[in-house]
């Protein structure tokens, strides 16, 4: 990894692929070299040193802080020669998505923010992709997005082994755990969306260079009332009559060493593969800026939940697919009845239970909204999410019976009926019974519930 400058003085760093023998380079390096495996991408040293460069001081607004880390960002990726800002594309594959990529007059304003989105020097559809599917964030329609575009393209997926549905969540990723890796089955992975705890080197020893790294984060507070609902079988939560007896018990009831726990704290920061067990603690601003800062370095685009149409938006530029590509309908979702809106100040308790999240969060969120101003703008955004509103319509009009979801013993396929969990009611979908063939499927895929979807494609990829 080398640290560059370029013609106009800015930073950059610059990671290149070498075979060296490793008595030589240890000679002249400081830098742990593994025995085994590829080198790290960003040593530690490399990225504390990243990480001072986007501390705020003190006087730092929010503002400046998402300036930073996007500068620090753009420094990093800089040295890309061929970086090229996808709005400029006029090679977009998708024709009927050239005319809906204006340049915005204001995207010029700060190239930085693009680095994120950069792509060849030519837009070319991204198909190798990391989704860190974090925990109660709509993080399962958009597995049904990820499945639905591998499938038609038949893209390999990295799916669990056995057939399991997540890779063994809590535990970090390993490689290991992903099946055709003992037997070296499969040549190249493409997109990993499954549950798991996120570990950039181990990711990094099975994906390529290329390999674009998003995720999504929700609002801690509707987040956590949803886990609260879900996971109540957690020995966190099985005790408290209510989401506002635990947060008063806090402590009491929540041991961080049993087992699923980390669901009732912290959950967001857990999946990003950091240490959840944080309240109330001096060093909370420290651990929360590393956090953002190792973040920013690992991945590409953080989506928000509460903008979900947004975020489809966005991802469709930053990998360069077309509408088509990312509309989907809400999976997952509870009914009305077993949804518990808090009163504020419950709230307040629980991102103060939460601040880690939603410190995370609030970050996540600001830069999300600065990315959109500086790439598509706010005008260009809403007559997207228009088109993309409309899209999902004609197909919610064409594909479902019922209009929308309901609740699952209402629901007639038993082939299509969503995982119950805990005390939530998650609802599915009927289709319309006259659907034949080429419709019908994509109707199907559309609705298909992620468990039954991904043993469909195991089934596909391992025992075809
Ligand atoms: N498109 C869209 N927009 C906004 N919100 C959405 C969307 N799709 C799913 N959801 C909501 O996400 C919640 C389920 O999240 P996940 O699928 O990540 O859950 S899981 O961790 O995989 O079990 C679940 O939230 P709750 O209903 O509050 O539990 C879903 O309603």
């Amino acid at each position: 990894l080398l640290e560059t400058r370029d013609d106009d003085g800015s930073e950059g760093l610059m990671t290149y692929r070498v075979s060296v023998n490793l008595k030589t380079l240890q000679s002249f390096t400081s830098v742990p070299i593994p025995r085994r495996g590829r080198l790290p991408r960003f040593p530690e040293r490399e990225r504390r040193r990243a990480i001072r460069r986007t501390l705020p001081t003190n006087k730092a607004t929010e503002e400046q802080r998402v300036e930073r880390s996007f500068g620090h960002r753009q420094r990093l990726h800089k040295t890309t020669k061929k970086n090229h800002m996808f709005l400029n594309s006029q090679e977009s594959p998708h024709a009927s998505d050239k005319q809906q990529v204006t340049p915005s007059e204001d995207k010029h304003k700060d190239p930085g923010i693009l680095v994120s989105f950069a792509l060849d020097s030519v837009c070319q559809p991204k198909n190798h992709i990391v989704f860190l599917k974090t925990h109660k964030t709509a993080s399962s329609t958009i597995v049904n997005i990820l499945y639905r575009y591998g499938d038609e393209r038949n893209l390999t997926f990295g799916l669990p082994v056995h057939k399991y549905s997540q890779f063994f969540y809590p535990q970090r990723f390993a490689t290991t755990y992903v099946e055709g890796v003992h037997n070296n089955m499969v040549r190249e992975y493409h997109i990993i969306c499954n549950h798991l705890r996120f570990n950039k080197p181990e990711l990094d020893k099975l994906m390529p260079e290329d390999t674009f790294y998003f995720s999504i984060m929700r609002h801690p507070v509707t987040m956590f009332e949803s886990a609260f609902t879900y996971y109540k079988g957690i020995q966190a939560f099985h005790s408290s009559i209510n989401l506002e007896d635990f947060l008063d018990r806090g402590w009491q009831n929540y041991s961080p060493s049993v087992a699923n726990n980390q669901y009732a704290h912290n959950n967001l920061a857990f999946d990003f593969g950091f240490d959840n067990n944080i309240y109330n603690s001096t060093d909370m601003e420290e651990r929360a800026q590393a956090a953002v800062a190792a973040i920013e370095q690992d991945f590409h685009l953080v989506l928000i939940t509460e903008y979900f149409d947004e975020s489809m938006v966005l991802l469709k530029h930053a990998l360069c697919w077309s509408l088509e590509d990312v509309v989907s309908f809400k999976l997952n979702s509870r009914s009305e009845q077993s949804r518990h809106m808090p009163l504020p100040h419950i709230a307040d308790k629980i991102t103060a239970w939460n601040e880690l999240d939603w410190r995370l969060y609030i970050h996540f969120n600001a830069t999300f909204w600065r990315t959109v101003d500086i790439t598509l703008g706010r005008e260009e955004m809403a007559r997207e999410v228009g088109r993309l509103r409309q899209r999902r319509d004609q197909l919610q009009e064409g594909c479902l019976q019922d209009g929308g979801p309901v609740n699952p013993e209402h629901v007639k396929d038993n082939r299509l009926k969503p995982f119950q969990y805990g005390e939530a009611v998650i609802q599915g979908y009927n289709l319309k019974p006259a659907l034949e063939g080429q419709t019908k499927m994509k109707c199907q895929k559309l609705i298909m519930p992620e468990l039954q979807y991904s043993g469909y494609l195991y089934k596909k990829q391992f025992e075809n």
